[in-house]
């Protein structure tokens, strides 16, 4: 069944809402733009009101019914009539289950007029296209307004093939993201495979990436298969894009365009069925200013964005996250912690969490470690260290000064000395992420990892 808006009359509005006051608000708001409004309190009789309306309002949590279940049976019978979901609760699940549909949005409550007023027009002049159905599987946790914004964009890509960008601070949630929206995606019972971009000698890049044949170099004794490969029918994740060298990302670019690829020392173009999402801590924009990255893959890259704040800017997600942690430990671990007593969640809220999600759900784990039954008593969290950079102080002056203060029976140790610091001061920076560090000292994780082997083992 086909819905067609109606160009000659006013358009008519459906609202279906338990709460009177949603349902006059509505109509108030509407009415007096010149939209016709008919009002429903539940979803009794519905059908035969959509035949004579143009766009549909439901909340989601109807007394006696899941306003998504009641579109999801309409959408079955052929009513693709537009909808906008009113919801009062933020959670990625209901977000993205709404925004799973075509032609919906969703309205978080209390109702703002200005924004009832836009969405209303937007979705009057919507495009209709095939439902996919959708997974309720993944887990990502986030009741703020931000991340209500990005599970509606989760939803939406979810409903295409678009190539994903996804940004944000390092541990804000990137990676969980892109594997919603594969989880989500028709591709969900494909392989999800990743490539931390760094992690990997960037003279080893293009093996990895799209595999070789037997003799394609030294070292190259049987035929191996590239991420590309793997990914076959499903999703490759390109994880820490910004930091590919210019001179790879042309080959990436030929890649992305043609979803085509030649697997190293092979003559044979293979087609890639995949849909890519990539994602970076770093302003390509700022850096393709800069002339380190290639514009044209920026664009490619980018059809769709999604940012993801740090935490610091949506502390309202804390509280959820923590008893989430706090449960998922327990579980795994077979503690049994009872929650936060005031006092140390209030510590967590002063706190900007510099390496975001990912910091804060290792300090739950290892509080639960030690606390092992109860309620968290205190978190043991440093203030923020300022770094401090004297301009005066130059890499030669540095080097110079570390010399004078090193005898010369010392110097041998030196360099490994230097590395392991330099690597243990990385990982607490970054929250143990040994492939973000590895990315940044531009080694191997292997090679990171051997030199974490000699850090325990001095
Ligand atoms: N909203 C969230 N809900 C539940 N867990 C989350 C959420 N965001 C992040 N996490 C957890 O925090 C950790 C870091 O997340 P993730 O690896 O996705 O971050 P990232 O932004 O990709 O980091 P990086 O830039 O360093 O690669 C993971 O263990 C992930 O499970």
């Amino acid at each position: 069944m086909v819905h067609i808006l109606n160009k000659d009359k006013n358009m008519r509005v459906l609202v279906v809402d338990d709460e009177c006051c949603v349902l006059n608000f509505v109509k108030k708001i509407l009415g007096t733009k010149g939209f016709e409004v008919i009002t429903l309190q539940s979803s009794k009789g519905l059908e035969d009101y959509l035949l004579i309306s143009d766009l549909l309002l439901i909340d989601i949590k109807l007394e006696d019914e899941n306003g998504i279940d009641v579109v999801e049976r309409l959408r079955t019978k052929g009513f693709n009539i537009p909808v906008i979901f009113l919801t009062d609760y933020t959670d990625a699940n209901t977000v993205i289950s709404a925004s799973r549909f075509s032609a919906t949005n969703i309205l978080k409550k209390p109702l703002n007029d200005e924004e009832l007023l836009r969405v209303v027009k937007e979705m009057l002049g919507y495009n209709l296209n095939p439902t996919i159905p959708y997974s309720r599987e993944y887990k990502v946790i986030g009741s703020s307004k931000a991340m209500f914004e990005v599970f509606k964009k989760i939803g939406l890509a979810c409903q295409n093939d678009l190539n994903v960008l996804i940004t944000g601070e390092t541990g804000v949630g990137k990676e969980v993201v892109s594997r919603l929206i594969h989880e989500n995606s028709p591709r969900k019972e494909k392989p999800f495979v990743i490539l931390h971009c760094p992690a990997i000698p960037w003279d080893l890049f293009e093996a990895e990436l799209f595999g070789y044949v037997k003799g394609a170099f030294t070292g190259a004794l049987v035929d191996k298969k590239g991420k590309a490969k793997l990914a076959e029918g499903g999703t490759l994740f390109l994880d820490e894009i910004g930091d590919i060298p210019y001179k790879l990302q042309a080959k990436l670019l030929a890649f992305v365009e043609r979803k085509s690829y030649f697997s190293l020392g092979s003559s044979k173009e293979e087609k890639a069925d995949v849909r890519l999402i990539f994602a970076t801590n770093r302003d390509l924009k700022k850096m393709v200013e800069e002339g380190k990255f290639r514009e044209d893959l920026y664009h490619r890259i980018s059809q769709m964005g999604i940012y993801i704040p740090p935490l610091r800017e949506r502390k309202e997600d804390i509280k959820q996250l923590v008893d989430y942690f706090i449960a998922f430990a327990n579980a795994e671990i077979g503690t049994m912690v009872e929650g936060v007593e005031e006092e140390a969640m209030k510590k967590l809220m002063d706190y900007s969490f510099p390496g975001n999600v990912r910091e804060l759900k290792n300090l739950i784990y290892k509080t639960v470690i030690e606390t092992k039954f109860g309620k968290i008593k205190d978190f043991d969290i440093h203030p923020e260290k300022t770094t401090v950079y004297n301009t005066t102080c130059s890499f030669d002056r540095f080097i110079d000064m570390l010399l004078d203060s090193t005898p010369e029976e010392d110097l041998p140790n030196l360099l490994e000395r230097i590395e392991v610091y330099l690597i243990k001061k990385l990982l607490e920076k970054y929250s143990g992420n040994k492939s973000k560090v590895a990315g940044l000292l531009g080694i191997s994780r292997n090679t990171l990892e051997n030199r974490l082997r000699g850090i325990f083992s001095n």
